[in-house]
Formats: C-alpha cells, sequence, structure tokens
C-alpha cells in the first residue's frame, strides 16, 4: 500500500488529519509492502491503526486517499476469484455461534477449489480434543485456534492474521509459530499483528512500527536493532571494585543491584576492537579475570519503547 489514509466521520479532513466537523483521520498516510514468502509484522500500541492498516489491505475499508494492491488488484473491488486466494483472521475471530468447528471447517472447505485437507489442520493446530465442542464451551485460544483455521482452510495465497497468538497458552503459541514458519516455507504472504514483540523478532522477516497512523519505523529486524553507537558489553566482577579502580576504567561503568561480588557491570557504546582492547587492559592494569563476558543486543523491544516514547 502507498499513501494510505483512512478518516471516519463527517465532514472534510485536512492534510495533518487534525480535521473539521468531527472527521478522525485513523491513517495517516502508510506505506508499506508485503513479499510472498514472508512474515510481515505490524507492532504498535493499541490504537496505533493495525487492525485499521489490514482492513484496508483486505479490502473490508476503503482508504480515503493511496493506493492499495492485492495480488495486483485493488481489494475493495474485486469479487470472489481473489477473496477465495485470501485467508483473514479477525481479532474477534468472527465465527458464528452455533457451528461446532469441525462442521464450520468442513462448510468453509467445501466453498473452495482446492482447500487444505480439514483433518490435517486439525492436526497441525492440535484441536482435536475440541473440534467437536459446541462454540460457547470453547475458551478463548481455542476459538483463537478455530479462527486461524478457518483463515487457512481455503489454501490462501495471502493470509492476514490480527494478533493471532492473542490469549493462547505457551504450547499453543508455539503450534501457531510453528504452523506460521510453515506458511512461510510453503510460499505465503503473511501479514500479522501482534503485541507479542518475542514472537515479532522471532517470526518476522519484516517489521514496520506504526504510531498514531503513520509507520514510523520499517526494516528487517537486523536491521531495526543495529546500533549506530555501538553494542553493550557486559562483564560479571568476581570481587567488589574500589573507587580507584573505577576511576580509571577507560570509560564510564554501571552496575546491576550493588558493586559486590558477582555484580553485572555493563559498559555501553562499545563499537570497536580497540575499544574492546581498551577494557581488556582495564582488566589487566586492575588485575581482574573477569566472570562471563557478553554482548547485549539491542532487542526489538528496545527499539518499540524507544519509538513509542519518542
Ligand atoms: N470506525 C471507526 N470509527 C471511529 N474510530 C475508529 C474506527 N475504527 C478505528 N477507530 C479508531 O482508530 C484508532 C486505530 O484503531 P485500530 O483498531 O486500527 O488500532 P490498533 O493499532 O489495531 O489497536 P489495538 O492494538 O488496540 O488492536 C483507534 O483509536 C480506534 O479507536
Amino acid at each position: 500500500m502507498r499513501d494510505v489514509r483512512y478518516a471516519v466521520g463527517s465532514g472534510t479532513s485536512d492534510a495533518m488529519g487534525s480535521g473539521t466537523s468531527g472527521v478522525r483521520e485513523i491513517l495517516r498516510g502508510v506505506d508499506l509492502l508485503a513479499h510472498p514468502g514472508e512474515v510481515t509484522v505490524l507492532l504498535g500500541p493499541n490504537g496505533a491503526g493495525k487492525t485499521t492498516t489490514l482492513s484496508c489491505a483486505q479490502g473490508l475499508v476503503k482508504p480515503s486517499q493511496g493506493t492499495v494492491r492485492l495480488l495486483g488488484q485493488e481489494p475493495f473491488r474485486c469479487g470472489a476469484e481473489l477473496r477465495a486466494r485470501v485467508g483473514v483472521m479477525l481479532q474477534d475471530g468472527g465465527l458464528p455461534q452455533s457451528v461446532r468447528p469441525r462442521t464450520l471447517l468442513r462448510h468453509v472447505a467445501r466453498l473452495h477449489r482446492d482447500p487444505w485437507p480439514v483433518d490435517d489442520l486439525i492436526d497441525r493446530l492440535d484441536m482435536g480434543s475440541f473440534v467437536d465442542t459446541a462454540p460457547r464451551r470453547l475458551s478463548g485460544g481455542q476459538r483463537q485456534r478455530v479462527a486461524l483455521a478457518a483463515s487457512l482452510v481455503g489454501n490462501p495465497e495471502v493470509v492476514f492474521l490480527d494478533e493471532p497468538s492473542a490469549g493462547l497458552d505457551v504450547q499453543s503459541r508455539q503450534t501457531v509459530f510453528d504452523l506460521v514458519d510453515e506458511l512461510r516455507r510453503r510460499g505465503l504472504g503473511i501479514v500479522l499483528t501482534t503485541h507479542l514483540l518475542e514472537e515479532a523478532q522471532r517470526l518476522a522477516d519484516a517489521v514496520h512500527i506504526l504510531k498514531d497512523g503513520r509507520v514510523v519505523r520499517s526494516g528487517t529486524v537486523a536491521e531495526l536493532t543495529e546500533d549506530e553507537h555501538g553494542r553493550r558489553l557486559i562483564f560479571v566482577a568476581p570481587r567488589t571494585l574500589t573507587t580507584q579502580e573505577l576511576d580509571c576504567a577507560p570509560t564510564p561503568l554501571t552496575h546491576e543491584g550493588g558493586n559486590r561480588p558477582g555484580a553485572r557491570w555493563s559498559v555501553d557504546d562499545v563499537a570497536t576492537p580497540e575499544d574492546l582492547s581498551a577494557i581488556a587492559r582495564w582488566w589487566e592494569q586492575i588485575g581482574m579475570m573477569p566472570g562471563e563476558v557478553s554482548f547485549e543486543s539491542r532487542s526489538l523491544e528496545d527499539v518499540f519503547w524507544e519509538v513509542s516514547s519518542s
């Protein structure tokens, strides 16, 4: 999608979205591209516009401005043929209340030319124990898995998953991760939203962070977590360090939980071999062999907080 804007309410909005007469611009120029065989993850705080972005991409709502293409077509004008190539899992599941999961999946499968075999999908998502249960008796996590299965049963080329792992226990989340990995290997384009940053870090080929209806950062996890100022070095001191020793350190040090034997000390902005050897020379000078030495990489969570608080 290119420069997608989406406004709700009546009247007209100005370019900054401040609008007049009750118009609110929810998306304010979203640019993003998702590729086949890749997992594209949308991140952002509540209300950032992730679900609305998915709705525009799927053709559920028509943007006020901008261009959206889904498998080369305009999604809000397309017919059944395009819809059959796209799987959608909505945030609230959108499942009928009166149909048991197996019946529902078989029904949806019959609507498609080349469906995913229902029994295989039930196995993959470990749904055997509840697939014949009345919908009102399903737990939130079980409903999530049924909704995911329903989005995949048509064997789509592209799938949109709005918070697919919300409310899942650790084991079910792993099942969903494994399935998403497999979908990627099969060449599907997967676009998903999540609030679980670890999940995003693990699954994403591309990440787009939204804030206030705009994409504020985009890239691979490696690109987003790259730190141009260098990395943080952590070492464990086997003993308390004296003020004199700390004074001659090549760079300021911070510690967690007090200057005591076994404390974890950190050195920020270690960017070059010279920085590293200056620290090693200091250890030599004060006659201390540190315990564990490691680099701490920035995580997607660090980037997310940086973006959210700016
Ligand atoms: N039809 C609508 N009318 C009015 N406001 C809307 C409408 N749809 C969405 N919004 C508002 O637009 C903003 C973005 O909503 P959206 O659901 O896209 O955010 P989100 O990033 O998916 O949030 P969450 O993480 O909570 O799911 C929110 O403030 C929401 O209240």
